[in-house]
């Protein structure tokens, strides 16, 4: 898809085509929408991320209370969005046994608990044995530092997924860098 096609999108499409890029948050495309011409893929993701940094605290928050867990109960009842379900299965989280399930769950629970949102991870540039490596490494940062790194996670997420939709078409409209 090229970026002549995204600047030419009607409000609906471009919500149907852009609202996950961002998980289960439809607002931010609805926002990003009007903020059009976009220049390329990069002009265009800045603006989802330029919406999101400019959140208070408790919208930043949100944000990430929409992520489904990782290896959690979506993924169990089948309830996870497409984009999800691709994104665990490339880790490998859709065939954990049930021992490195539950150790998962257990430490997605710690994280909750320690600070009040779900531990989010591009789970596309991770892997099963890492995911519970970096979890339980994260637990023991600090909360401000987390929601930092955790709001960039969601970046990466919607870099990849931005990157699905637009394929090489939007890269080559990109102005050349010297
Ligand atoms: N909890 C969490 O990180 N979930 C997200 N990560 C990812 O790559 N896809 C998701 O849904």
């Amino acid at each position: 898809m090229d970026m002549e096609k995204v600047n030419s999108m009607g409000f609906s499409e471009f919500v149907d085509v852009f609202g996950n890029v961002i998980e289960k948050c439809p607002l931010v495309a609805a926002a990003v929408w009007s903020q059009r011409p976009f220049s390329g893929s990069e002009d265009l993701e800045k603006h989802f991320f330029d919406f999101i940094d400019a959140l208070p605290r408790s919208g930043q928050e949100g944000i990430l209370r929409c992520h489904p867990d990782l290896a959690g109960r979506d993924l169990q009842q089948g309830t996870l969005t497409a984009e999800s379900l691709r994104e665990q299965s490339q880790a490998g989280l859709t065939s954990l046994d049930a021992d490195d399930r539950l150790r998962l769950q257990k430490l997605n629970a710690q994280y909750r608990e320690r600070f009040g949102f779900p531990f989010v991870l591009a789970a596309r540039l991770s892997d099963r044995a890492e995911v519970p490596q970096e979890l339980a490494r994260r637990l023991r940062c600090q909360p401000e530092s987390e929601l930092r790194t955790a709001l960039g996670e969601v970046k990466k997420i919607c870099h990849l997924r931005m990157a699905d939709l637009l394929g090489a078409d939007a890269a080559r409209v990109e102005p050349l860098r010297g």
